[in-house]
């Protein structure tokens, strides 16, 4: 029996029973990748509208994406500009019939970094015209800000770049933002390990999307169930309420007094 889920991820007032989104790229087959989804049932998949390959690889590939009946998230990766990113958000929309856009503008092509000065600009109009924006931006704190202030209600903030896998390079930052800001916040890209999954859902992020540290390991599919319990984990820790570190020993057994077995002895 399916039992509710009473802490599921809402997004734009979209409930999600996962709080893991998968990238759909570079799988070392199509199997793996569906065998990777079955495994991890994540809330979303991400797409590039752009997808290099022919059409008719492009066809299967939509095919399968359906087959798989998990909500599909099309992301405008590729695009530099505010007007690309605006035209391939709408092209997605009529393509897979779907508000939700990743946006992605990109500012930098070595590092990926989102071009943080036109990403607000394209997210305004994403919301104006009726799309379910869910920006990747970076942890600054006042870039993150703004794209609420303009309308996006949950933000996509980049632990590292793209494919890097390092993990939060940011420590402080991310926990600054998650502390300032009250929308759901999604990291997304250059997690590497489930230990930086469950980390960051532990500072109180209310899901992870990934990809390249999926798709990339030797076994994508057991690789995926590893994150989707990191998740699972990283979020139970946030909700119980973790101990503060201390800066001196404490017995977790108290030794002192009388030991309790000398009660017993004496009743
Ligand atoms: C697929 C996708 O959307 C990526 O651009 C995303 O940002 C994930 O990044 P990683 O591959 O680093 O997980």
């Amino acid at each position: 029996m399916n039992t509710p889920n009473d802490d599921a991820l809402v997004l734009y007032g979209q409930r999600f029973e996962s709080r893991l989104l998968l990238g759909t790229a570079r799988y070392p087959s199509p199997a793996a990748l569906q065998a990777a989804v079955q495994r991890a049932r994540p809330a979303m998949l991400t797409a590039a509208l752009r997808r290099q390959g022919s059409i008719e690889q492009g066809k299967s590939f939509w095919a399968m994406l359906k087959e798989l009946q998990v909500p599909v998230l099309p992301n405008t990766a590729g695009c530099h500009s505010v007007q690309e990113a605006i035209t391939t958000s709408h092209m997605a929309r009529e393509v897979f019939d779907t508000p939700w856009i990743k946006l992605e503008v990109i500012g930098d092509d070595y590092t990926l970094q989102p071009d943080t000065l036109n990403l607000v600009q394209a997210a305004e109009q994403l919301v104006r015209d009726g799309f379910y924006v869910l920006p990747y931006c970076t942890e600054d704190l006042v870039l993150c800000q703004r794209l609420v202030d303009v309308g996006c209600q949950a933000i996509m903030p980049w632990a590292a770049p793209i494919g890097t896998g390092r993990g939060p390079v940011n420590p402080y930052a991310m926990q600054t933002l998650r502390q300032r800001l009250d929308v759901p916040m999604l990291v997304d890209a250059g997690l590497g390990l489930p230990s930086h999954a469950c980390q960051v859902m532990e500072w109180g992020f209310d899901g992870v999307l990934l990809n390249t540290a999926v798709a990339q390991a030797a076994d994508p599919v057991r690789m995926a169930g590893a994150f989707a319990d990191a998740v699972a984990a990283g979020r139970a820790a946030h909700l119980a309420g973790a101990m503060q570190p201390r800066e001196s020993a404490q017995p977790s057994t108290p030794v002192l007094g009388t030991p309790f077995w000398h009660h017993a002895q004496e009743a």
